[in-house]
This record gives structure tokens, C-alpha cells and sequence, in this order.
């Protein structure tokens, strides 16, 4: 066999895997407040990648998953909740500086079985929509944090 084709056969090495697309779903969790419309945002521990920085609840979607399947796994493992998953919003790429891609889409959320519980994460809070700035986002959101500050989206 010659080279090219040994090479071609190869399985993907570490850097190849940490290229590959991670395909996620998130959702907006909504409220109606006196103040008005609040979401719910959730801060990453200190011992993750990307630590502290905020998130949208949700995670990886699993081989063979819907991705609203996926969804409704992510927010029973992570808050305890049974959501029922609305439309989706939005749909982006971002290509992060250590050569990770994700391919995010957004779901709103506004009715759920259950009490809220914060399982995994570091902090939890409700915002109203215009304060979401004020949050340190990852950088593939914010593109979508500025769209629902000023009210483009929802
Ligand atoms: N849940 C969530 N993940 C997001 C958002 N924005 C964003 O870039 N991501 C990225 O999507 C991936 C979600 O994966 P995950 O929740 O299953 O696992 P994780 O944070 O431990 O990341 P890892 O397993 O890739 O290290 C992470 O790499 C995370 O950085 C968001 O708003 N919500």
C-alpha cells in the first residue's frame, strides 16, 4: 500500500478529534416577572475548561438523539427538571482559539415538571433580558447575548 493510502486509512489522531464539530443544544429557560421576561443562566466550575465563565444549560447531543431529546436529557442530568422543549431560536457556529468547533442551537424553554436544582453548576442566577451583558458569556454566545439584550430575538 503506498504511503498516501496508509496515511488515508489512518484513524484521527488527537488533533483531528479536538477539530471535529461538537454538536450542542441549549436552552433559553424562560420566566414572566412583575420586572418583565427573566432567563436563566448558569456560571461553569473552576476546574472546567473555560472556567466561570456563563452558559446556557444544555450539553453535547448523544449519537441518535434528537437534538430536543437531547435537550430534555441535559436539563433533567443538570437541573432536575422535566422541560418541554419549544422552538428552537437560533442555530450558530464558532470556531474556539484551541481549534475546537461547536455547532450550538438555541431552544426556548417555558414550562417545566419539577424544581430547579443546581446540579452541576458553579453559580445559577435569573436575568432580565437587557442585563445579560453584564454576564462574562462564552464567547460562542455572544453574538446571541447582544441580539436578546436588545431585544432582536424572543
Ligand atoms: N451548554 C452550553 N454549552 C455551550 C454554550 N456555548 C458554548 O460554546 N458551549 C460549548 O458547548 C460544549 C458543551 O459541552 P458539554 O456541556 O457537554 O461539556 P463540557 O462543558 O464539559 O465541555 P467538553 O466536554 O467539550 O469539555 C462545551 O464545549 C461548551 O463550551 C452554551 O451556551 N451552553
Amino acid at each position: 500500500m503506498s504511503r498516501a493510502a496508509k496515511k488515508s486509512r489512518r484513524r484521527p489522531g488527537a488533533k483531528e478529534a479536538a477539530k471535529q464539530i461538537r454538536l450542542v443544544v441549549a436552552a433559553l429557560i424562560l420566566r414572566e416577572t412583575e420586572t418583565g421576561r427573566e432567563v436563566l443562566v448558569c456560571q461553569r466550575r473552576p476546574e472546567q475548561a473555560m472556567a466561570l465563565k456563563w452558559e446556557f444549560p444544555g450539553g453535547k447531543i448523544e449519537a441518535g438523539e434528537s437534538p430536543e431529546a437531547a435537550l430534555r436529557r441535559e436539563l433533567n442530568e443538570e437541573l432536575g427538571i422535566e422541560a418541554v422543549i419549544g422552538p428552537r431560536i437560533t442555530r450558530l457556529r464558532h470556531n474556539y482559539r484551541n481549534g475546537g468547533a461547536v455547532d450550538l442551537q438555541f431552544f426556548t424553554v417555558h414550562e417545566f415538571k419539577g424544581a430547579l436544582e443546581n446540579r452541576i453548576f458553579n453559580d445559577m442566577q435569573w436575568t432580565l433580558l437587557p442585563r445579560l451583558p453584564e454576564f462574562d458569556f462564552l464567547a460562542a454566545d455572544l453574538s446571541l447575548i447582544q441580539d436578546l439584550a436588545s431585544g432582536k430575538l424572543l
